[in-house]
Order: structure tokens, then sequence, then C-alpha cells
């Protein structure tokens, strides 16, 4: 089962506004409502690959409720720790640039910590923890640690799409999977990744501390794995950019879903891809079929025979 984990969940309203104007007032010609943060987003769309998943995290209020409603609509199982605080509502404005206002997370207690660590602690072998998003500024930053560490003891594998500090205390413990785009690698390593190459060379420092499969996306310029014995490059298809929203977190949902489904690692990196480009193509998550009509365009390239 691949579970997912959403410290800092939200609902992500998207209102698309012709030419927005800062200090003015503007009008919405449309809006959307989805539940949000990382992991309820790897979980909407590994579900849609008909892959078993769960939503872990925390959750409360009139916000948190639409959250359950909406995954119960879509047939996805949840199990989060009720907060009694507002879930966050993050605002994605669209207009002539993408501007993203997000909120601040509960205040997570010491008891509704250890109550989440005791869910953890029930996981198997047999399982997949994706810790995605940002922590909520009560947890303490090496809370993605502590998670990690009793997955490694129950042999859970354990995947990690965060940024900034959270994802540096993560260096060193043994990951199954990294998914940074090249800015926030970059930053890991304070320089600036602006090729595939560089790309490659930063994602084997990471495997050289332990993790076992790292994606680099790199928008519209591509992406590269990095394995235990293997560099990739695979192009991006052809398309209009409608929604970037998500579209790093369905990398993570085509990859895994495709690797469940005892795919090769060329192929699941091909479906991860597809799956990004996918959403990035849409107002919402992608679907199945959007991903299936992208596949064919995404070319894998072997880096280390010079392709
Ligand atoms: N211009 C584009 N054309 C085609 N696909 C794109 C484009 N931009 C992004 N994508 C798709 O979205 C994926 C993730 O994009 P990106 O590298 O920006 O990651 P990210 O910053 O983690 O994403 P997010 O905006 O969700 O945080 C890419 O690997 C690709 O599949
Ligand atoms: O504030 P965080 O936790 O870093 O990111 C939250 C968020 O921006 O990430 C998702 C897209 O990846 C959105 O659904 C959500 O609003």
């Amino acid at each position: 089962m691949i579970y997912t984990c959403t410290m800092n969940p939200s609902i992500d309203y998207i209102m698309n506004v012709e030419a927005f104007e800062a200090g003015d007032l503007n009008r919405a010609t449309q809006t959307y409502f989805y539940p949000g943060g990382k992991g309820i987003n790897v979980s909407r769309v590994v579900s849609r690959f008909d892959v078993p998943t769960k939503a872990l995290g925390y959750n409360g209020g009139f916000t948190g409720a639409f959250i359950k409603e909406f995954l119960d609509k879509e047939k996805i199982q949840h199990q989060f720790i009720d907060t009694s605080q507002t879930t966050r509502i993050n605002v994605k404005l669209k207009s002539t640039e993408e501007t993203e206002i997000n909120g601040p997370g509960a205040e997570i207690s010491e008891e509704l910590q250890k109550e989440l660590l005791d869910q953890i602690k029930l996981l198997s072998n047999k399982d997949t923890l994706v810790l995605a998003g940002s922590l909520p500024s009560s947890l303490p930053t090496d809370f993605y640690v502590q998670m990690t560490s009793l997955c490694n003891k129950q042999g859970v594998k354990v995947v990690a799409d965060t940024s900034g500090g959270a994802l540096e205390q993560l260096l060193g413990h043994p990951l199954f999977l990294l998914k940074p785009n090249h800015h926030e690698l970059g930053e890991l390593f304070n320089v600036t990744i602006d090729s595939k190459e560089k790309a490659a060379e930063y994602a084997q420092k990471l495997v050289d501390k332990g993790v076992e499969h790292v994606i680099v996306s790199m928008g519209g310029q591509g992406a590269v794995y990095v394995g235990q014995n293997k560099k990739l490059y695979a192009n991006v298809p052809e398309g209009k950019v409608k929604n970037s929203v998500g579209a790093g977190d369905s990398v993570v949902a085509g990859f895994l879903s495709a690797l469940e489904k005892e795919e090769t690692l060329e192929t699941a990196f091909q479906y991860g891809v597809a799956t990004g480009s996918a959403t990035a193509f849409q107002d919402d998550l992608c679907k199945k079929e959007d991903v299936e009509i992208l596949l064919s365009q995404i070319h894998i390239y072997n880096m280390s025979k010079g392709e």
C-alpha cells in the first residue's frame, strides 16, 4: 500500500483572473476548490492508476471536512488526525503569471505528534510512505527524521518530497525516493543547476548518501533519474502548461504507481514524467487516460552511455 502523509494539508482555491492588478479590485472569471497538500495530491493521482493508497496526516474544521468528503467521493482511503483547527486555504492565483499564497499550518501538540507516530508504527515492509510538503512550524524540524527512523526499522520504504531544512535533515538516512526540482537540488548544495549533466552530478551525491532513486525535475527542460547503476534523462512532451500546482507530486505518483505494477525503472521514470506533464496540461490533477496519451512522446536516454 502507498501511504501518504500530509502534515500541512490545504484546500487549494484556484482563482483565474484575466489581468491581475495588485492593489485593485480584481474579479475572477473562474474559481475551483480542490483538496491540496502534496501527500494528498500524490494519493489522488496514485488512486487514478488503480493502485491502493491511504492518506494520513492532520486535518480539521470545515475545510478539513471538505477534504475528507472530496476524497470519499474519489474513493480514496484516509485516516487523518483531527486537530480541531481549521485546515488552511491556499490561494493559487492564475493570471499572466501564477502566484501562490499558502497559509500557515495548525498547532500540532505533542499528543497529536505521538498519535501520528503510533500510526506509522503499524506500517510494514510491504508499504511505502510518502512524506510530502511543509511541516507546520509547531512541529520539530526533525519530525520527518523521526518518522523515517521508525520506517527504516520496520522496512517501510520512505519517499520524501520536501525542501529546505526538513530535506537537509533527512540526508544520510536511507530513503527510497527523493524528487527535488533543480532549484531545490541546487539550494541543498549551494550551486546553480543549469544542465542535465549538473543535475545528474548532484543527484549522484544524494545516491551516495543513501537514496535509492533520485528524480530531478527541471520543468520544461526534462528530468534526470539517478539510481545505483543508472543515469537517465527524459524529455518532456510539447503542450500548453495550464497549471503547475501538483505537477511535481504527479511525477512521484506516476513513478511509484508504475513500480507497484512491477514496471522497469525506465518505464516507471517515463510514467513519472508523463504524469507530471499530464497534470501541468490540465486544470486539476491528471487522469490515467491523459498520461497514456503522452507516454509515447517521452523518450528515455541513457546518460551513462553518453546519450
Ligand atoms: N513546460 C512544461 N512542459 C511539459 N511538462 C512540464 C512543464 N513544466 C513542468 N512540467 C511537468 O511537471 C513536472 C514537474 O515540474 P517541475 O520541475 O516544475 O517540478 P516542481 O517544481 O516540483 O513542481 P510543482 O510546481 O508541482 O512544485 C515535470 O517533470 C514535467 O513532467
Ligand atoms: O506549503 P507546502 O506544504 O510546501 O505546499 C502546499 C502546496 O502548495 O503544495 C501542493 C502542490 O505541490 C498544493 O496542493 C499545496 O497548496
